[in-house]
């Protein structure tokens, strides 16, 4: 691919643009950047990148990937402005939490589509994405999706429905464990410690925990239970999260979030 236009450059887009240059996956000079009025945001991504600002929408018309990452309030307006310039070849990634692709193949037409929820852990590497696709892609260009998102990260094909529990979970996920951190933080520097020592200590705590996870193979719950000394500190801090209803409030909050990504393909 020569040409991907990324419409909507803000975080997610910044986190892909980053990931795919880092790794090598596309070359800055195959990307292009296109806001709605921001036009700073595009310089600070070229200086920073080196990536080309789309200048207008009949530059479209060669582009040979358009990855959609405005709000998902926004889409509307952007699909009827960039459906007249979209050619043939054309083949759209989106972003959009919650967005269908039935929403997009009648907005934009019948072409090759993959639906993506990644997260922002792609600046680095580390993204989870799930993907689903439409009929009309084809299992080389598949491969090529794929590969896009590979190099950022894990990716899972899932089929489209279970889309939203995805964004609930990993989409929105990283915002949950730093506002995790947050309030360990908060707590450490009631405790006397500094916020960096907190901060160090529990950001290696989460990898740590991560990588045991990913490494050692146990249950969550036999890591846990390892942890947990009968009558001991752990313990004491697992009964008070339970006083306060901890699975509850994690259930509330994904099923919330999952709502919402069903709301939003509704148009709400
Ligand atoms: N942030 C995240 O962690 C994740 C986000 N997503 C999805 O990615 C999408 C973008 O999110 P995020 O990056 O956080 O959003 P941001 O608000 O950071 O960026 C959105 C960008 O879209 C631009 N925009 C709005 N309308 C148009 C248009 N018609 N044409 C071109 N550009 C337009 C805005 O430009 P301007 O400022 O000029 O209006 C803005 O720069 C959302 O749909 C979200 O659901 C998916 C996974 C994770
Ligand atoms: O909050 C949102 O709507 C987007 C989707 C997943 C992460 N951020």
């Amino acid at each position: 691919m020569q040409k991907l236009v990324f419409l909507g450059a803000g975080s997610i887009a910044e986190a892909l643009i980053h990931g795919w240059i880092k790794n090598e996956v596309v070359p800055a000079d195959h990307i292009y950047v296109k806001n709605r009025s921001n036009v700073q945001r595009l310089k600070e991504l070229n200086e920073r990148f080196g990536v080309h600002i789309l200048e207008n929408l009949e530059e479209l018309r060669d582009a040979d990937l358009v990855i959609l990452a405005m709000k998902p309030k926004d889409a509307k307006d952007a699909f009827r402005a960039i459906a007249p310039y979209l050619s043939e070849k054309t083949a759209i990634l989106s972003v959009l939490a919650g967005i269908s692709i039935e929403t997009i193949e009648k907005a934009l037409g019948a072409r090759p589509i993959a639906r993506v929820m990644p997260n922002t852990s792609a600046a680095i590497g580390m993204a989870a994405s799930g993907i689903s696709f439409n009929e009309q892609v084809t299992e080389s260009q598949k491969k090529i999706y794929l590969q896009l998102l590979e190099a950022i990260g894990i990716v899972i094909e899932v089929e489209e429905d279970k889309l939203h529990a995805i964004t609930a979970l990993s989409g929105s996920g990283p915002a949950y464990l730093y506002y995790l951190l947050e309030a360990w933080e908060k707590i450490g520097t009631e405790f006397g410690l500094s916020k960096e020592t907190v901060r160090k200590l529990m950001v290696q705590t989460i990898a740590g925990s991560a990588m045991m996870l990913q490494q050692i193979k146990e249950e969550p719950e036999v890591l846990r239970k390892k942890v947990t000394s009968p009558g001991g500190t752990t313990e004491a801090g697992i009964r008070a999260l339970e006083n306060y209803r901890f699975t509850e409030a994690i259930f509330a909050c994904i099923k919330s979030a999952e709502a919402r990504s069903r709301e939003l393909a509704k148009g709400e």
